[in-house]
Formats: structure tokens, C-alpha cells, sequence
């Protein structure tokens, strides 16, 4: 008893330091929430902080009050007489308890850090906002300037010669002392002006000489701008503060203030260029085109077909997108749109797939251009728990070249989120399906800037516009045609797009049902085309809407065309060969039309698609294998971050992450607790059989629950890795950074478990030695759940992490089990462990008396370091298993 009062004064104390550490943390954040919405939060925080302390100290509480009631039952004495030495035993009991405050403290400490970790991250994130928030008020300011200074000088350059003219004219000593009056009245002038602000850098070296007596008009065009007076009465443009050097350029708000100020310009010349001439709008794309430093990326793609089994969903697709063209790719819905885009990014498999994709005029696969092709997928396959600007980051880092510099990332980054005007949600949590964040158009847009940040060459979004209204798509497009300016091949399908939106496209791909090109070219020639056929827009009609209506047998063409003939047209207006399977509806265009021939126009065979009977199943997984394991080489000349750089940022993107779900840490943890508690109280300690039971519920309790957490790490998401994986990024940095923040748990568990489990059951072991074992036991379950989580679905996986555990820890203690299938299996090495640590505990003859048990289990005295080492080796042979499953992995 004695020994147990300062204890409780220890737990008392800790405790009370938590609750201050707690309420420290709390106040030194309370400053920097301004904010309403932010105290609310934080008081929430405290609350809920202050509410788990206050369960902890009833835990402990109940802890010690258990224990002090062991302490007087019998087994007590036993022990005494067991170990030698009562003495030594109650020592061994304190370093116990202090072990387990020890533990309490860990674990209130880390549900503080838990509670707030979300607190942390929006700090920082204020902290950067605020000097963004100042370099786009000291851009803004500075292009304010710069116009008034190119105004001024227009106005300067105008009565420079007027005045000199004058001025030689009609030169007098009387006039030349008014002016040297004027002169040193406006030079006080422009000594107030400077006080007001500074030319943008690229103004310094401009000057201007002109006449004093403009001064004043000058300064009242351009308030900001600072001017200087020489001695000889010239007005000499400067800027008075010197434009930063070196360390002090790389400042957050510095490169805020760079790529802030170049926005706002290109937001000026963007209005300049509104009233522009049509010659000039020619000049200005052929300048642009000029400093393009993106390659340029031209594909075509011939009789390109696309059949799964019999079915044909692509058929003979002939055309090609431009560099620098915004290209709409319309039809009826299933007409085969998402397929042909994912036929032109390269992103098939499992089809049987002939014709050809030339990219440049050159023969070659396109995959080997992935690193400057964007692919926005119909979903919007984001991350849930990242913000707006994480998600964005993440794409640019990994994305965009090694060697560009931060200055021109953050400039990248943020010329993304203002085009697709996302300032205002840039700091809030996407969302997930339970957890509401931004809107589905802002998610919508999110999912087209991870693209655009990477800077790509061939731009391909499917339905980037759909679910946004009128207003939203017009700024989608407009970013689209800005991106294009710049010579990106851009094509998206869209589906009713508004008149408005439809002329901002510049060409069109129609799709028939059944894969088949119905027109490809400029938007400005297609009624031109339809209208040789006999097809008019009528008045007041969206002409997309007409035609669609059309291929769908909605509307009739008044010319009594058929719409399934529409392809057919096509390819004979372009001189292409008609597939043989297509005859009969060119017959039938001939008995309509003698003018078209038939022999001409067919070919003689099916050249575009392999008998549906040669490509069996067996085949296709094999192509798909193949398409997997085949690396085609980089011709995309961009030189990414290599897998050391992906995977720092792949570990950045996991701890925030992690750092949002730390209430679903928690949880996991207190399941854990409790289940030591439980399994701790229920397993009685008998000496005959070193405490086995307790250790077979250990086993399992824990392979489940650490399996199940596992396979969140992998099986969540899923869609997200494949995305990123199709982009390029590297699967191992993925696969590594997962790995490494799930070492933070597997250290973690076998604490928070150990220390309930073993403070009720007390076994004869040492919490050293227990630890070992537990956390090679972690280490082993986790790698199965990586497996689990990889190879199968999440309801089978979830499954196998219930049954595996509960089957094999049966299994590896039945004494009929064969050897062989007991050393297979990774609970005969947990529980040998845990037995041989408690049997080594047993002096010399205690033991000899004990040692059937550890016959009939088989176990070996010796063994303790082989059953940790083979633990071990499970848990990574399991995580190259999950890698190359990762590897191999197709899309569902
Ligand atoms: N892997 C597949 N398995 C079975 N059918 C497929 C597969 N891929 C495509 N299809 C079929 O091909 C046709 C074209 O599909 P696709 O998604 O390309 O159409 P879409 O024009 O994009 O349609 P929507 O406009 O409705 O999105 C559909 O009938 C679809 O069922």
C-alpha cells in the first residue's frame, strides 16, 4: 500500500502537467485565431482534450484500485516464493506502475497532439495566407503603379517636343527664371510623391526626361509612382526601393509578391487584349507563341478500332488533334466518347486494339509521353482529406520538372487557382463522401487543376463542365483557351454545352453510336458540312443539340438522310476506306445516291480488328500484363523528381493525412486499450501454462485490429493511386511513404496494448520482452493487411482479416496440426515468444516441473530471437507481396 500512495501522487501529477501542457497549447494558439469560427474550434478542442484526460484519470483510477485488491489475493504469496524474494518482487511492481504512468502520459500527450494536430496545420496555413494575402495588396499596388507610369510617360512623351519647340522659340531670361521657380516647386512635389510607393522592377531602368511643368499632371495620373529631379531639371523615373537580393528574395511573401505581381499583369494584358484588332490578337499569339516552352504535342490516329470481345466500341476513327486548339468531343451518350479519349491517352487495356496513335508524325507508343499529358477523369478523383492547395501542390511537385525553381512553382500553382478562381476554398478540405468539404463544381474544378498545374502539353478532360453552371464553365474554358495560347493540345468532351461554350471551342469531334466519327474539324465549318448532306440548323437551335438530336433518331433531317449513314458520309467525303462489315449500309447509300461509288469506297477486308475467336480471355490478361510490365521509354523530355524527392512528398501528403484522421487513430488506439483491459482481466495468470491463454487472445485480439487498420492504408484509395500512378509517379515512393508513417502505429500499438494488458494480466515476463514480441507481431499483420488490402476487395479483405487470425492461431496451438502447417503460420511464432519469455523468468527447478508444456507446444527454449527474426520476415515477406500486387494492379 505504501508503495502505491506516491504512485497515485505520480499519476495525479502527470496528469495535472498534462492538463496545463494542455491549456498552454490551447492559449499559445488562442492568439492567432481571430477568427470566431477558429475560438469555437479551439474551445471544442479543449473540451473534447479535457474530456479524454478526464477518462484516463478514471481508468487509472480503476487500474489501481484492481491492483491494490490483486496485491491481497493468494497468488501474491506464490510468486514471493517462486521468484525468491518478496522484496525484489514489490520493486519489480514499481517499476511497473511507473512504466504505466509512464505510458499514460505518452498516451494523453498524444491525444492532445491528436486533438489539435488539425489546429496545427490550420496555423501554418494561416500564417502563409496572411503574407499572401499582403503580396497580392503590394502586387496589386505595384501594377497600379506601373500603369500610371506608362500613362505618364505617354503624356510625357506628348509635351516633350511640344515644349522644347516652344521652348527654343521663344526663349527669354524671364520665362527661364519662372520655369527654374516651376521646377523647384514641383521637385518638392515629387519629394511627397516618392512617399507613396514604387514602379514595379521591371520599371527601373526606364527613365524619361521631361518637362517639370508635367509634374504634377504626371503625378496625378500615377500617384504611386516615385520620380526624381536632377539638377539639370530632368525628371528621371526611379524606383526608391531596391529590388530584394539573394536570401532575402526566396522570403515567403517575396516570391508571394513575384508570382502575384506577373498574374496581375497577364490579368492586364489579358484586358488590353480585349479590344484588340484581329491583326493584333494574330501579332500577339505569334509573340507568345514565340517565348512557348512547353513541347508541342500533335497526335493523329488512324482506322483506329477498339473492340472488347465481339463488340466493336471504337470503329475506325480517323483524325487528329492540334497543338494549341481546344478541341470538343461530342455525341449521344454511349457513343463511345470516355473510350476514345482513354484510346488516345494510351490507357487501354484489356481491348483488343488496332490502328495506330502517331504522336509528332512519328510511330510509338504514347504512354511514353505520360509525363506531359494531363488525363482529368470523368470522376473526380481527388483527395478527400487534403485541401484545395495541398492537392494542387502535390501534383506540381511531383509533377512538374525537378529543376524548376520554387519561385516559379508557387507562380505555376497560383496562376492555376486564380484562373480557375478557387482563391476563396484554397484553404478548405475537399471533403469526402462522410465528410462534407467544398462544392461539387469547386471539386469539379480541383480535379482539372491537378492537371493544369503539372504544366502538360496534351491536355484531355472528360466532362470537365459537367455539374457546372454557365458562368463556372465559361472560367473553366477560358482558363482552357488560356492554357491553349500557350500551345497545349487540348480535348474534352462536353456534353450540351451552351451556345456561348460551344464557340469557345475550336474544333469538334462527333461520335456516333458504336464508336464511329461522324465530322472532325473546325467548329466554324461544320453547318457547312451538314448542310451538303441536307442538314440545317434550324433557327434558335444550339447547333450541337441538333446534331446529337439527330444521331440519337430524335429529330429527322429533312433531307431524309439516315443518321446511321452519317459515317459512311463522312468517310467518303474524306477519301477513307470504308470497313467491309459497313457494305450494307453503303449499298443502301448507293441505291439512294448514284453518285456514290461502292467498289471504290470498300475495302477488301477487315484490316482493323482480329477475329473475335483468336483473342481469347488468357490473351487479353496477357496483354494487359504486358501493357503493365512494359516500360515504354521517356520521350516527354521532362525530368521529374526522382523516387527520393516523390517520396518526401508522398510522406508530407500521409502525415497531414494522418494528422486530419487522428480522431480515427484514437479510436483504434482506445479499442486497443480496452481490449487490454479486457483480455488482461478475463486470461487468468496460472504458472503451469506460462500464461497462455491470455496470449492466444492477445494474438488474435491484436492481428484483427491491427490488420483492419492496415488495410485502410491501401484500400481507400485506391482510384487516387491509380491516377497517380498513370501520371507517372513512382509506385514505390507511394508504397514506401504509406509504409513509413504506419511505422509511427506499429511502434505505438503494442504500447498503448502492453500497457493495459499487461498491468491486469501480469505475466511473469518482462514489458521489454512482451514489447518485442508484440511489435514484430504488428509488423507481421500489418504486411498481411497491406496484401489483403491490395489483392482483394474491401469487403473480402475485411473478411480475411477477421477469419486469417482467429483460423491460424487455432491452427498453430491444436496438437494434430502438422509441423509444417504450424511453422507456416506466423501465431505458432508469436505465442512461442511470448511462452519462452515467461518460461526463461522460471528459476531452475520451477521450470523443469513446467517444461511438458513447452514439449507438447513444441516450443524451444532457444528460440526467443529466431521467433522475433521469423516474425519479422513475414511482415516484410507480406509488404513485397502487397508491392508487387500494387505493381500488377489493374483497374476494377
Ligand atoms: N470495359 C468495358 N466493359 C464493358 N463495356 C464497356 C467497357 N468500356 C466501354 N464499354 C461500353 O462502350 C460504350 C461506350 O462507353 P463510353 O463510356 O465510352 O461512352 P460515353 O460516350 O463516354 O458515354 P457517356 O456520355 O454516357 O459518358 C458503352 O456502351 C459502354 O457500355
Amino acid at each position: 500500500m505504501a508503495a502505491v500512495a506516491p504512485t497515485n501522487g505520480l499519476i495525479l501529477g502527470a496528469l495535472k502537467k498534462s492538463s496545463v501542457l494542455l491549456v498552454t497549447t490551447a492559449q499559445a494558439q488562442h492568439p492567432n485565431c481571430p477568427v470566431p469560427a477558429g475560438n469555437d474550434l479551439i474551445l471544442w478542442h479543449l473540451h473534447l482534450t479535457l474530456h479524454t484526460i478526464w477518462i484516463c484519470f478514471k481508468l487509472f483510477l480503476g487500474c489501481f484500485l484492481c491492483r491494490h485488491y490483486c496485491k491481497l489475493g493468494s497468488t501474491r504469496e506464490e510468486k514471493c516464493v517462486i521468484k525468491g524474494s518478496c522484496k525484489e518482487n514489490e520493486t519489480n511492481e514499481n517499476i511497473i506502475i511507473l512504466g504505466a504512468c509512464l505510458v499514460g502520459i505518452i498516451g494523453v500527450s498524444l491525444l492532445v497532439v491528436y486533438n489539435c494536430s488539425g489546429q496545427f496545420l490550420t496555423i501554418r496555413e494561416r500564417r502563409k495566407a496572411r503574407s499572401r494575402e499582403n503580396a497580392i495588396q503590394l502586387a496589386r499596388q505595384q501594377l497600379r503603379a506601373h500603369q500610371g507610369w506608362k500613362a505618364a510617360k505617354q503624356i510625357a512623351r506628348k509635351h516633350v517636343t511640344g515644349v522644347q519647340d516652344h521652348l527654343s522659340r521663344t526663349f527669354s531670361r524671364r520665362r527661364s527664371f519662372r520655369q527654374q521657380t516651376d521646377l523647384e516647386n514641383s521637385s518638392h512635389r515629387v519629394q511627397e510623391a516618392r512617399l507613396m510607393g514604387s514602379t514595379g522592377p521591371n520599371e527601373r531602368s526606364d527613365s524619361i526626361v521631361f518637362s517639370a511643368q508635367n509634374t504634377s499632371e504626371i503625378s496625378e495620373v500615377m500617384p504611386s509612382v516615385v520620380m526624381d529631379i536632377s539638377n539639370d531639371g530632368e525628371v528621371v523615373a526611379t524606383n526608391d526601393k531596391p529590388a530584394p537580393k539573394g536570401k532575402h528574395r526566396s522570403t515567403q511573401t517575396q516570391i508571394f509578391k513575384y508570382a502575384y505581381g506577373e498574374i496581375e499583369l497577364e490579368k492586364a494584358r489579358q484586358e488590353e487584349n480585349k479590344n484588340m484588332s484581329f491583326t493584333g490578337v494574330l501579332a500577339k499569339v505569334k509573340e507568345l507563341q514565340k517565348e512557348m516552352t512547353r513541347p508541342l504535342l500533335k497526335v493523329e490516329f488512324k482506322n483506329l478500332t477498339l473492340s472488347l470481345g465481339k463488340r466493336k466500341l471504337l470503329r475506325s476513327v480517323t483524325g487528329e488533334l492540334q497543338p494549341g486548339r481546344v478541341t470538343a468531343v461530342m455525341g449521344p451518350s454511349g457513343a463511345g466518347k470516355t473510350t476514345f479519349l482513354n484510346a488516345v491517352a494510351g490507357k487501354v487495356t484489356g481491348y483488343q486494339v488496332t490502328g495506330s496513335v502517331l504522336v509528332n508524325g512519328a510511330q510509338g507508343s504514347i504512354r511514353s509521353y505520360k509525363k506531359i499529358i494531363g488525363f482529368v477523369p470523368q470522376d473526380d478523383v481527388v483527395h478527400g482529406n487534403l485541401t484545395v492547395e495541398e492537392n494542387l501542390w502535390f501534383s506540381a511537385n511531383c509533377r512538374l520538372p525537378a529543376r524548376m525553381s520554387h519561385r516559379d512553382r508557387v507562380l505555376i500553382v497560383e496562376r492555376v487557382i486564380e484562373s480557375l478562381d478557387l482563391q476563396g476554398v484554397r484553404n478548405s478540405v475537399v471533403g469526402t463522401v462522410e465528410k462534407r468539404g467544398i462544392s461539387g463544381g469547386q471539386r469539379k474544378r480541383v480535379n482539372v487543376g491537378i492537371e493544369m498545374v503539372m504544366e502538360p502539353s496534351l491536355l484531355i478532360l472528360d466532362e470537365p463542365t459537367s455539374g457546372l453552371d454557365s458562368s463556372s464553365s465559361q472560367l473553366l474554358l477560358k482558363a482552357l483557351r488560356h492554357e491553349a495560347l500557350e500551345g497545349v493540345n487540348i480535348c474534352a468532351v462536353v456534353h450540351q454545352p451552351s451556345y456561348t461554350l460551344y464557340n469557345m471551342f475550336d474544333d469538334l469531334i462527333l461520335l456516333a453510336k458504336g464508336g464511329l466519327i461522324v465530322y472532325n474539324g473546325p467548329i466554324k465549318t461544320i453547318e457547312d458540312y451538314f448542310s451538303t448532306l441536307g442538314i440545317h440548323v434550324p433557327d434558335r437551335v444550339n447547333p450541337p443539340d441538333h446534331y446529337i438530336d439527330i444521331l440519337e433518331g430524335i429529330v429527322k433531317p429533312e433531307s431524309g438522310i439516315k443518321a446511321k449513314h452519317l459515317p459512311v458520309h463522312w468517310m467518303l467525303y474524306n477519301g477513307y476506306e470504308v470497313p467491309s462489315d459497313m457494305k450494307d449500309d453503303l449499298k443502301a447509300m448507293g441505291e439512294q445516291s448514284p453518285d456514290v461509288d461502292i467498289n471504290r469506297s470498300m475495302s477488301g477486308s477487315t484490316p482493323h480488328c482480329l477475329p473475335a475467336g483468336v483473342t481469347n480471355a488468357f490473351a487479353q490478361e496477357r496483354n494487359r500484363l504486358e501493357h503493365r510490365l512494359s516500360k515504354p521509354g521517356d520521350l516527354s523530355s521532362r525530368r521529374t523528381p526522382g523516387i527520393l524527392k516523390q517520396y518526401k512528398f508522398f510522406l508530407g501528403r500521409v502525415t497531414k493525412q494522418r494528422l486530419r484522421e487522428g480522431r480515427l487513430l484514437g479510436v483504434d488506439f482506445l479499442i486497443l486499450g480496452l481490449a487490454g483491459i479486457c483480455l488482461g482481466t478475463i486470461a487468468k495468470l496460472s504458472d503451469p501454462t506460462f500464461g497462455m491463454p491470455g496470449y492466444i487472445y492477445t494474438i488474435i485480439a491484436v492481428s484483427l485490429l491491427c490488420k483492419i487498420a492496415a488495410l485502410r492504408s491501401f484500400s481507400l484509395e485506391r482510384l487516387q493511386y491509380l491516377r497517380e500512378r498513370e501520371s507517372g509517379m513512382s509506385t514505390l515512393a507511394y508504397f514506401l511513404a504509406r509504409d513509413t508513417i504506419d511505422h509511427f502505429n506499429t511502434a505505438l500499438k503494442p504500447i498503448i496494448y502492453l500497457s493495459m494488458f499487461y498491468y491486469f494480466n501480469n505475466p511473469r515476463s518482462s514489458i521489454g520482452s512482451n514489447y518485442v514480441i508484440l511489435l514484430s507481431l504488428v509488423y507481421c499483420v500489418t504486411g498481411i493487411g497491406y496484401t489483403f488490402a491490395i489483392c482483394f476487395n474491401p469487403g473480402s479483405a475485411q473478411l480475411c482479416s477477421a477469419l486469417i487470425p482467429v483460423v491460424l492461431t487455432l491452427l498453430s496451438t491444436q496438437r494434430t496440426t502438422p509441423t509444417f502447417l504450424k511453422n507456416m503460420s506466423y501465431p505458432k511464432w508469436a505465442l512461442e515468444g511470448f511462452i519462452i519469455a515467461n518460461a526463461k523468468r522460471y528459476p531452475g527447478v520451477w521450470l523443469i516441473t513446467r517444461c511438458g508444456l513447452l514439449f507438447r507446444s513444441g516450443f524451444n527454449i532457444h528460440n526467443y530471437q529466431l521467433c522475433i527474426v521469423v516474425l519479422f520476415m513475414y511482415g516484410l515477406f507480406f509488404r513485397i507481396v502487397a508491392f508487387v500486387a500494387m505493381v500488377l494492379l489493374k483497374k476494377r
